[in-house]
């Protein structure tokens, strides 16, 4: 039973599961928000748990950073365990003045600099885009509980330090919102399996300021992001 990186049995999985990179984050948010919380994967430390929030079975599973790692989970998940919501809830960079910290981004589409597209397609442009169902629900979500949300295109990156200081400046004049490294790997698989997906992303930093959050608020206090996710789900 198992999968290469998943150790948990068919039906330990729900069909809406939440994406963060980090592990710790899946475990902070199964411990805080979910009941009856069930830890279904340990290995590689890429935690996974189950549990109901406000009685409806919903999984957290950690993907580990960058397109490669996210995209192991998300086929196993889907092909193996029959996962049909994928929200990933992750942090992200700014690169625009009006995207401040702590604000969370819906991701309606990720451009890349990632050849995992380029190569799939033979040269060819993919354009990974947002489920409009689930983006249109967490906005649901974000206006009726008050909070605040901004909705835009979002850049998937290979690199986290990248050797040009001004490389984020082109995506910055056509529109680009805010950096990451998972949403097009995810969105690509999501429309590859005929799945739902979204990505839900807190400003942890700005590139532009150079403000950061500390590792402990990456981990745990993005509660905005995690509760508009969970209400989707
Ligand atoms: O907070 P997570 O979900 O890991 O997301 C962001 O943080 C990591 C980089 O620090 C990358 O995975 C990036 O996408
Ligand atoms: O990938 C990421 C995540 C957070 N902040 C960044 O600048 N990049």
């Amino acid at each position: 039973m198992g999968t290469p990186h998943l150790e948990a049995k068919k039906g330990d999985i729900a069909e809406s599961v939440l994406l963060p990179g980090d592990p710790l984050r899946a475990k902070h948010i199964a411990e805080t928000f979910l009941e009856d919380a069930v830890c279904y994967n340990q290995v590689r430390g890429m935690l996974g748990y189950t549990g109901l929030y406000k009685g409806k079975r919903v999984s957290i599973q950690g993907t580990g950073m960058g397109i490669p790692s996210i995209s192991i989970y998300v086929n196993e998940l889907i092909a193996e365990y029959g996962v049909r919501k994928l929200m990933r809830i992750g942090t992200c960079g700014s690169i625009q003045e009006n995207v401040n910290m702590r604000d969370v981004v819906l991701a309606m589409s990720a451009s890349t600099d990632s050849s995992i597209n380029k190569i799939r397609f033979g040269g060819l442009d993919y354009a990974p885009t947002a489920d409009f169902e689930l983006l249109h629900t967490a906005w649901s979500v974000a206006k009726k509980k008050n909070i605040s949300v901004k909705a835009g295109p979002v850049l998937t990156s290979d690199t986290f330090y990248g050797d040009d200081p001004d490389w984020w400046r082109l995506w910055a004049d056509f529109g680009i919102m805010t950096v990451e490294m998972e949403t097009a790997g995810l969105y690509t698989l999501a429309a590859k399996y005929k799945v739902q997906a979204l990505a839900l992303l807190t400003v942890s930093d700005s590139i532009l300021t150079g403000e950061v959050s500390t590792t402990e608020e990456r981990q745990k206090t993005f509660n905005d992001m995690i509760e508009i996710a969970l209400e989707s789900a």
